[in-house]
């Protein structure tokens, strides 16, 4: 027997090894799993090449736990190894492949998660003894058997092994008890070697036998071993990538569409990448694309390696050349993974141009769905930008579709105005904002429906990218505002009569914190709703950023403006006035006729001081001008008193404001209730 010494410096490395892997002791079975498939692996291609002359026979790869013994061993029948392998593969290079593993990651135990590097002795993070036994296929070999309890020392020793290839028992420590349950390796194998190339075998299959579940004689294979990325496109129907679909997402929707991805130069990558039918809250929805190499799942975390805008997509990569055992920030800077990355976005892109083109019907029917990936990937990528943006769609509030291109041509005549600005109608919720949108479509615009979760942001986007154009929310103005064609003429009242009106209404709106009513009076044509409520297209969007960027918290904290709008044509306004003014008249009059004298005496002091420094003004005169003032203030002041008495028991201004609210989305508790019993008594 040769006893050695695997010549470290520290005393005991693996208590090390296993105190620094601590979050990922798991990862031992698919370093140990995937060393049994390369060996086996390496006989096919010696047995390929003429090197191996034997059978191959059955090459499963197995993995037993026995609960009684404590072990777990995972047996292959591949190339195996001679003394001379154990000593230099084992004894020397791969130990030496730990201990730079662990040089290199001793103060970022973060960065090991998911990497490769440890390969054999990652069994010392679960096993107090491993033992290798092990048998050359080469003619003559001897079974060897290297034995190894965690010290640096080892011994190799000949043994029996009728049988060439290897098994590796691990003699499992007493706190990772847990990797011995069934359940547990179970688990292990279906996440790490679920695609492994080489069957591997965890126990026997089992069936219902009176009552009872006994184990049969057929093997439990756990993996797949061609799973369809390994495959050609031509070769696979569209039901085999649906299925493969539902194996690896078991609880999802169907998917939208698919990608086989497939390039050998210049660098290797292969896999299937399917947009999922995800509606809201992309951000619940990453880190669903598996990584692998060589079929061993390496990750679930792709960020760095495709471009963020696909990690919402769902799938499996497979590249040998994604450096794996580097850090994430080194990864991004990597050239493979930049060319890795622009390769997938631009496929992803081809992909959506060829279904759009060929199908466009079936493009659209998936569109509310697709919406998300491509705007989110047109936001963050201008290539991707510049190829979408041929094959991106806007949807109006008929449920129409169109290419950015198309819908140009549709507004253009209608939709510019006097500045040759073309000018964007869209609603947001096309049952809150319909008045709105009825107003807009009567008046022969279309009108867009933005509601996506990326939509805010896109607005932003697109008003940058076309030229001369402005988004406008179909409730930001008044519909004759919406789009200026030329100057406003139209009838207006008499501005002392607006200023009637508004005070009016203005009296009566409801005191909302942080929120602020601006009223005014326009003649907005007879058949014009008599009220409307509108919020300025900028302060909103000023409001909406506010609430997600905090450093422009300022705008949060201002109320919310919004425009209270009244019809002078419509009768019912026309009616509150005249009946405000003929009832408020007896009140009014001496308030006005004195109001006029006092307006006529500031208007004369005014021009007798005009041109006139301070000092060169009389002290009387002075005084007597900030007096004139201070009485308009109060007369005014009384004015708005007299009118607020009378609008204060009138329905019609009460329940015009709330026909308003309502339209608004505004009326809300208690209000709604009053609003109700006020309707019911009017009937
Ligand atoms: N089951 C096995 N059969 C034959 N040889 C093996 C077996 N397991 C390990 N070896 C040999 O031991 C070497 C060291 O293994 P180890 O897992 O440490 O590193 P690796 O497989 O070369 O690289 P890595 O695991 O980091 O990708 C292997 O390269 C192989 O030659």
């Amino acid at each position: 027997m040769q006893k050695g010494n695997i010549g470290v410096t520290t005393e005991n490395i693996f208590p090390i090894i296993k105190k620094f892997l601590y979050s990922d002791h798991e990862i031992f079975l698919r370093e140990l799993v995937s060393n049994a498939v390369d060996a086996t692996q390496k006989l096919k291609t010696l047995a390929a090449t003429g090197e191996f002359k034997g059978e191959l026979g059955d090459l499963t790869v197995r993995v037993k736990a026995d609960k009684d013994k404590g072990t777990i061993t995972i047996s292959d029948r591949g190339l195996g190894m001679t003394a001379e392998e154990i000593d230099k593969y084992i004894n020397q290079i791969a130990f030496s492949g730990a201990n730079d593993f662990l040089e290199k990651y001793k103060d970022d135990a973060n960065a090991i998660i998911g990497h490769f590097g440890l390969g054999f002795y990652s069994a010392f993070m679960v096993a107090k003894k491993v033992e290798i036994i092990t048998r050359s296929y080469k003619d003559d070999a001897k079974a060897m058997k290297w034995s190894c309890d965690g010290s640096p020392e080892f011994t190799l020793e000949e043994t029996e092994r009728n049988d060439r290839g290897t098994d590796i028992i691990l003699y499992v420590d007493d706190d990772c008890k847990e990797f011995l349950e069934d359940s547990r390796l179970h688990g292990l194998l279906t996440k790490y070697c679920h695609f492994l190339p080489v069957p591997v075998a965890f126990g026997k299959k089992k069936e219902w036998k009176d009552g009872k579940q006994v184990e049969t004689e057929e093997d439990n294979i756990i993996n797949d071993t061609c799973p369809i990325w390994t495959k050609k496109p031509s070769e696979l129907k569209e039901e085999d990538y649906k299925k493969f679909y539902r194996d690896l997402y078991p609880m999802s929707d169907e998917p939208l569409f698919w990608i086989h991805l497939n390039v050998d130069y210049p660098f290797n990558l292969t896999g299937v990448l399917y947009f999922p039918k995800i509606k809201s809250n992309i951000d619940l929805q990453r880190n669903k694309i598996q990584l692998y190499c060589n079929q061993v799942y390496v990750t679930d975390s792709v960020e760095g390696i495709v471009p963020d805008f696909l990690t919402l997509l769902h799938g499996v990569i497979d590249s040998p050349d994604i450096p794996l055992n580097v850090s994430r920030s080194y990864l991004q800077s990597d050239s493979n993974v930049k060319k890795i990355s622009t390769y997938i976005t631009k496929k992803v892109a081809d992909r959506l141009q060829s279904i759009f083109k060929n199908d466009r019907k079936e493009f659209e029917e998936k569109w509310d769905d697709l919406k998300i990936f491509i705007n989110y990937g047109m936001l963050t990528q201008e290539d991707f930008y510049e190829k979408a943006s041929k094959f991106a769609l806007f949807k109006d509030t008929d449920n129409k579709y169109y290419t950015f291109e198309e819908y140009q041509t549709l507004i253009k005549d209608s939709q510019t105005d006097k500045d040759g600005n073309l000018i964007y109608l869209y609603a947001n919720n096309a049952d809150e904002q319909y008045t709105y949108i009825d107003a807009a479509k009567n008046k022969g615009y279309n009108v867009l429906l933005l509601d996506g979760q990326l939509d805010v942001p896109m607005i932003n986007m697109l008003e940058q990218k076309f030229e001369k154009s402005h988004f406008t929310r179909v409730d930001s103005d008044i519909i004759d505002r919406l789009i200026v064609k030329e100057e406003q003429k139209g009838e207006e009242l008499p501005q002392d009569k607006q200023e009637v009106l508004s005070t009016l209404f203005k009296g009566q709106m409801p005191k909302v914190k942080k929120t602020e009513f601006h009223v005014e009076a326009h003649a907005l044509g007879e058949s014009a709703a008599p009220i409307v409520i509108t919020q300025a297209e900028y302060m909103r969007r000023m409001k909406d950023m506010a609430s997600i960027q905090p450093g422009m918290s300022f705008y949060g904290e201002m109320p919310d403006m919004f425009n209270l709008v009244l019809n002078t044509d419509h009768r019912l306004i026309k009616q509150v006035l005249s009946e405000a003014e003929s009832a408020c008249a007896e009140k009014l009059v001496p308030v006005e006729s004195e109001l006029a004298m006092l307006t006529l005496r500031r208007n004369e002091l005014h021009k007798a001081q005009e041109g006139k420094k301070d000092e060169e003004i009389p002290t009387t005169e002075k005084d007597e001008l900030k007096d004139v003032e201070k009485k308009i203030d109060a007369q005014k002041a009384e004015k708005e008193n007299i009118l607020n008495g009378y609008a204060a028991d009138n329905k019609v201004v009460h329940q015009l404001i709330d026909l308003a609210l309502l339209q608004n989305n505004m009326l809300k508790g208690e209000a709604l209730t009053n609003f109700v019993k006020r309707s019911v008594e009017m009937i």
